[in-house]
């Protein structure tokens, strides 16, 4: 038979595959996946025909199968700013070192720290990602090359400036029109208005109608700190959900990451526009942001409730399993309510949740579904005993226990493995010094 793994050939698009695994609910289930990369029929034995068909057959014996992780708030080329400014206030985080430092960004800089990005969250069992950042266009590549699914959109900032937000207008449209030349189906171009304290209303709603208009997801931070809340209120008249909600930008398009200091009002606002928050929970606690996203009152709204990582300079990586179970301790650590959050929902979150929220199929392992898939490995310490395998991947695994992992059909990892992993964390180390003395050489 042909069908056994080749270990170079088990990366290239446009292969059937046959698992046979078992899925979180304990089921022994074989999963067969077509050449377009769906799932084409899940049965607890695939023989016969089919099986001939399937060019590989991948033993996930040892493993349980879940959805491909999706993470709704990444910058991630800020992968090359790991470890470069830490234990700092978040505005002097971001005003004195992080835009000054990005300020000296360059498009080789961002495809590098993207691939990066890219191999950290495939080894965390992460498929999709919705990504806000500079020189998009070489994200894009890099998102390419690696087979990932992403929104990206360029971080719009105009401080107010007429001129500036011009140039942001150009770059916003520049990114649309580059994503739609690389007809890839799993790349999405998104707008992305950094934040209500950054964009001046002007160019929010600049922002919602251009969303609006491409039909394309809106990205914005919401409400992280306190004193943006305040400033907000002094400088508008109102709180930022409201000053967001009168510029168009909310809507059921609209990914909103962190909304740690949501009112009640401002929380029923937000469901009752049906919007997608994307809760970074590292992030918050690090940059010690005093307060945990109001979790229960914005699912009792009727939000979109997701998980992501934020940047790598305020979390330091982009590992969803370490997400998961931060998400689920800090809520009910913050909110003194041991039953917030269960694993079975950080789960949710994490897949249902997030594919909803980027416009990426159901989330969940199913016929006629994109072939999302994580196999995580069951013989390993955090996943035994296996009485459940949805709050050992949540409470006790790491990403060593992530074994392969599928994108639309596609092998992005396998064994362990991901092609040509160790010319990118060499060329990102490069290209980051590189940037440092950029910028040293310019200030002196
Ligand atoms: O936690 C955060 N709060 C606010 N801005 C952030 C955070 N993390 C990264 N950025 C900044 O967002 C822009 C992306 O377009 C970048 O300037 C990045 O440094
Ligand atoms: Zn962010």
């Amino acid at each position: 038979m042909s069908n056994e793994i080749n270990e170079t050939d088990i990366f290239s698009s446009n292969s059937s595959v046959l698992i046979r695994g078992t899925l979180l609910n304990g089921k022994r289930q074989d999963i067969f996946i077509t050449e377009e990369g769906n799932i084409g029929e899940i049965s607890e034995s695939i023989s016969g025909e089919l099986k001939n068909e399937a060019e590989f057959i991948i033993d996930g014996s040892k493993t349980v199968a879940s959805p491909g992780f999706v993470n709704t708030h990444t910058h991630a080329a800020m992968t090359l700013l790991r470890g470069y400014a830490d234990d700092m206030h978040l505005q002097e985080w971001l005003s004195e070192k992080i835009w000054p430092l990005e300020a000296h960004l360059c498009g080789e800089d961002v495809y590098w720290g993207t691939k990066l990005a890219c191999i950290e969250m495939i080894k965390s069992g992460t498929v999709a990602f919705n990504d806000m950042y500079f020189f998009m266009d070489e994200a894009a590549k890099a998102v390419d090359e690696c087979g990932m699914k992403a929104v990206l959109s360029h971080g719009f900032i105009d401080f107010g400036s007429e001129e500036k937000r011009e140039s942001e207008i150009k770059a916003t449209e520049k990114l649309f029109s580059d994503v739609k030349k690389m007809n890839n189906q799993k790349i999405r171009a998104a707008v992305g208005p950094h934040a209500p304290y950054t964009v001046a209303p002007e160019g929010l709603s600049w922002c919602s109608e251009y969303a609006k208009e491409n039909d394309s997801l809106l990205h914005i931070h919401l409400s992280e700190t306190e004193t943006e809340v305040k400033d907000c209120v002094n400088q508008h008249g109102m709180k930022p959900a409201k000053l967001l909600d009168k510029c168009g930008c909310l809507s059921e398009n609209t990914v909103a990451a962190h909304c740690c200091w949501l009112d009640d009002e401002e929380c029923a606002l937000l469901g009752k526009r049906g919007v997608s928050v994307s809760h970074n929970p590292v992030s918050n606690m690090k940059l010690a942001v005093n307060r945990a996203m109001p979790y229960q009152q914005l699912i009792d709204a009727g939000a979109n409730v997701t998980l992501g990582t934020d940047g790598c300079s305020s979390n330091n990586n982009l590992d969803i399993l370490e997400e998961m179970k931060t998400a689920a301790i800090l809520q009910k650590f913050f909110w003194n309510s041991d039953t917030l959050l269960p694993a079975h929902e950080a789960i949710k979150m994490t897949t249902e949740s997030g594919a909803k929220a980027l416009g990426f199929g159901t989330g969940k392992i199913e016929t006629g579904a994109p072939a999302d898939i994580v196999l995580l490995k069951t013989n390993i310490s955090c996943m035994t005993p296996l009485y459940n395998p949805e709050s050992n991947i949540v409470y006790a695994c790491g990403s060593n226990a992530v074994d392969t992992v599928l994108c639309s059909g596609r092998v992005l990892m396998y064994d362990g493995n991901i092609p040509g992993e160790e010319e990118v964390y060499q060329k990102a180390a490069e290209t980051a010094f590189n940037l440092v003395n950029r910028k040293e050489n310019a200030d002196n």
